[in-house]
């Protein structure tokens, strides 16, 4: 076999961490990037932090397309009637779409953790400002656009909301798939406690733009090992290609630079 002529100072093909999505780069000059740890003990308590005003209608509700990082609940944003005001928010924000993040492995999973603290999994609510911009696109890229909504995921008992949604996955395995999904309520997957952390930060997938005001929910939900199992039944891939299935699709933890994380104490 030919000898590589590749010493280290000359090989260029470095190697990249197996666990490096492609995505997982930093971006240029970014100073609001996300995830990040979130250490309680540094988080300043704001008493001006109201509870959040949550509503969906389960109407609202379109269906669910995997994009190839996650699958996406993706509902219609053309009325007023699923909204997330109040808690750090100036304006009312519309529900836009829901994902997940999740591991191959119950010990990762979260794109944010509590004092190091790892979920298997976490959801995101995404909302844009409907009251300063037109259209999703448009939030994306400025400032204020978007409000994420994140709560994490811990195992134990099945989560009976989950399960209708958990039902329509397979339906969805390829990547670039889609299937009609309605009447589904996010509102089953609101902690019960509405105590929070916020802070300002960014997409955890490109763009990664810096338009995010993030609101993580203290309580974790619960669910079960069969319905996580189910999420990584998902695939990477399109139909016809080789299998990777849909796992570890959370970025790393981001620098947390001059922010400050405020905590409710509702
Ligand atoms: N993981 S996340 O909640 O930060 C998030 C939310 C929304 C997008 C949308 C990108 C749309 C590109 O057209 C990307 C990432
Ligand atoms: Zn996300």
């Amino acid at each position: 076999a030919p000898s590589r002529n590749c010493n280290l100072l000359a090989c260029s093909q470095t190697a990249k961490p197996a666990n490096q999505q492609s995505w997982q780069t930093q971006i240029q000059g970014g100073s609001r990037q996300s995830p990040i740890d979130i250490r309680s003990s540094e988080s300043v308590h704001d008493p001006q932090l109201t509870p959040l005003s949550i509503s969906y209608d389960p109407s609202d509700c379109l269906q669910i397309w995997n994009n190839g990082y996650s699958f996406l609940v993706e509902f219609d944003d053309s009325k007023d009637n699923s909204v997330v005001s109040g808690g750090p928010l100036e304006n009312h924000y519309k529900l836009k779409q829901f994902h997940f993040h999740w591991g191959a492995e119950n010990n990762r999973g979260s794109e944010h953790t509590i004092n190091s603290l790892v979920y298997p999994a976490e959801l995101h609510l995404v909302h844009w400002n409907a009251e300063k911009f037109r259209t999703f696109d448009e939030a994306i890229f400025s400032e204020n656009g978007l409000a994420v909504i994140g709560v994490f995921l811990k195992l134990g008992r099945k989560h009976d909301g989950l399960q209708k949604l958990v039902n329509a996955l397979p339906a969805v395995k390829y990547k670039d798939s889609t299937v009609e999904f309605s009447n589904f309520n996010p509102s089953c997957m609101i902690p019960s406690c509405l105590d929070y952390w916020t802070y300002p930060g960014s997409l955890t997938t490109p763009p990664q733009t810096e338009s995010v005001t993030w609101v993580i929910m203290k309580k974790p939900i619960e669910f079960g090992d069969d319905q996580l199992s189910a999420f990584r039944s998902l695939l990477f891939t399109p139909f016809g290609e080789k299998l990777e299935n849909m796992v570890d699709n959370f970025r790393q933890q981001q620098p947390l630079m001059n922010r400050v994380v405020r905590a409710t104490i509702l």
